[in-house]
């Protein structure tokens, strides 16, 4: 399906849609980092930032994000939606310092006879006062035909009654929105192509939203009608189910269409890690391109058949992401899953030390029990009954508390390298008091670097467990290296701890 090449412009909307998804607010310095992450590292042609008109806090952040846009010389990009108001939007933009107004007009007769209260030629006539206003003011203007989807349903003349008359005016972009993800791909491919065809020469945006989880087929669709302008947020964000994510429309565009954008594709996935902690959305581990499990490959065949030739890749290589593939360690691996995480530890076996690592990794796997790339040391010193891991690093007693009204402490004792330390520490729970204390003893007493925790997950093993066990999964990053551990107990704090340890031996070997 790739044709000709078509040059597509992205405006992205996670500053503005995206901050419609139910529970998400960013504070100004926030969406100022944002706004420099897509402008600047993911290269989207525009991106808009707000609504006008809504608290004061929207007001500092915009002005912050114009204020730098317009030191970089971006300020044509950033855009805000206003309304159809007079003179009260355009001033808060122009206050501002932003150049652009999105006007958010009625794109179906239904939204401007009940939520207006006016005749379609009244809303024209202030739609022209605003935009003549805009001109007055030097703010570039384009529009949202708010509910278009259902305008091009129910009452298309209206629709091109009102682009008729727009058309004329220095409007420069008409921006369509599937207001309520109503439509499916065939339907966008129609009201496109009627749009083509009555106004060849117009710049239409596609809004999509995800309502029937169509919003990328039909960002699609509307491409294969010749639509050049698309919107998109960071990990599809947006109103009830959301906008088009851009990490997917990058992907489908490039591969499927052929299609020319300006996006850093290399970048997607950190920015949507940024995104992800800011709003506090977390991205599901099976979305694609930058949910955790995408790039993993979990059956055993498909480890062999890469190990053989690739056979399980697809053009959404991970490394064009900034990922990396791996090979899950389980019930259904293979010999081959677990050699390829043998290589990544510079690690080799003979057949039969495989052959017997291999079965206990199925029997853990069994169990619900989640294995990771650190955990294979300690399988394969256990089954080979060898010291296959140095364990240089053992904890010999801690002692945590926790009271009402009093901050944690704990008091530890630990063997490094044959040598037993002991230190004490409070903290603000009894896992931070633990880890403050061994950090004093590596920092302090040994001189030595200590890794930084960059994520903590607790969970019981998946499908739950009648004997109460819960999980812990920390993230380090030490260097260059990021890696995870896992401790397991019925003890939060414990299984925390135990995950600690793991850690402090993996450090040891590099
Ligand atoms: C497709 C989209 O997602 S559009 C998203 C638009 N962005 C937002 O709504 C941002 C968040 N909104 C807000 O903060 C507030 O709603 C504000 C500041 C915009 C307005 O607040 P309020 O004055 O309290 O009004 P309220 O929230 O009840 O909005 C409804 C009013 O807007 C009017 N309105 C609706 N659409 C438009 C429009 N396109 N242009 C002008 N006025 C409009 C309604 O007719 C209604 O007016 P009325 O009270 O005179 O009947």
């Amino acid at each position: 399906m790739k044709n000709n090449h078509p040059k597509i412009e992205i405006m992205d909307t996670t500053l503005r849609d995206g901050e419609q998804t139910s529970g998400v607010s960013f504070v100004p310095h926030e969406k100022l980092m944002i706004a420099r992450l897509l402008l600047e590292d993911l290269k989207v042609d525009r991106v808009e930032v707000a609504s006008a008109r809504v608290s004061e806090g929207e007001f500092n952040a915009v002005k912050m994000i114009c204020d730098w846009a317009a030191r970089r010389n971006l300020l044509q990009k950033v855009e805000v939606l206003g309304f159809v108001d007079g003179h009260t939007s355009l001033d808060w933009i122009h206050a501002t310092g932003c150049r652009v107004i999105n006007l958010l007009c009625k794109g179906s007769e239904k939204h401007c006879t009940y939520q207006l209260q006016k005749a379609p030629d009244e809303h024209i006539q202030d739609i022209i006062a605003v935009v003549d206003y805009a001109n007055e003011l030097d703010i570039e203007v384009n529009v949202y035909l708010e509910d278009w989807s259902n305008g091009m349903k129910d009452s298309p003349e209206y629709v091109f009654h009102l682009i008729d008359t727009l058309k004329e005016t220095t409007i420069k972009r008409f921006m369509l929105p599937d207001t309520l993800g109503i439509l499916n791909p065939l339907q966008v491919i129609e009201f496109m192509r009627k749009m083509k065809k009555r106004y060849p020469d117009t710049h239409f945006d596609f809004h999509a939203h995800n309502d029937y989880d169509l919003a990328v087929s039909n960002v699609l669709a509307a491409v294969l009608s010749g639509v050049k302008g698309l919107h998109t947020t960071i990990n599809g964000l947006g109103e009830r189910a959301g906008n088009a994510p851009l990490a997917s429309v990058q992907a489908i565009l490039k591969d499927h269409f052929n299609a020319i954008t300006a996006i850093d594709e290399s970048r997607l996935n950190d920015v949507s890690r940024v995104v992800e902690s800011y709003s506090g959305i977390l991205i599901p581990a099976n979305k694609p391109i930058v949910g955790e499990n995408v790039f993993t490959q979990v059956a055993g065949i498909h480890a062999d058949g890469d190990n053989k030739s690739n056979l399980y890749c697809n053009d959404l290589l991970p490394e064009r992401f900034g990922r990396v593939r791996e090979y899950a360690l389980g019930k259904t691996s293979g010999k081959a899953n677990i050699r390829k995480n043998l290589e990544r530890l510079g690690l080799d076996l003979d057949e039969e030390s495989m052959r017997k690592v291999t079965e206990r990794i199925i029997e853990l796997g069994d169990k619900k029990e989640l294995v990771t790339q650190e955990d294979l040391p300690y399988i394969i010193s256990d089954v080979l009954k060898h010291d296959g891991m140095n364990n240089k690093v053992k904890l010999k007693s801690y002692f945590v508390t926790l009271a009402h009204g009093l901050k944690p402490m704990a008091t530890l004792s630990i063997e490094i390298d044959g040598q037993v330390y002991e230190e004490s520490s409070s903290g603000d729970g009894q896992y931070d008091a633990f880890v403050r204390a061994l950090r004093k003893i590596y920092k302090l007493t040994l001189g030595r670097k200590f890794p930084m925790l960059i994520n903590y997950a607790v969970s019981i093993p998946p499908g739950g467990r009648t004997d109460a066990f819960v999980q812990t999964v920390i993230t380090w990053s030490f260097g260059e290296k990021v890696f995870r551990t896992r401790g397991l107990d019925a003890d939060q704090t414990e299984a925390a701890i135990k995950a600690t340890i793991k850690m402090l031996n993996i450090i040891e070997e590099y």
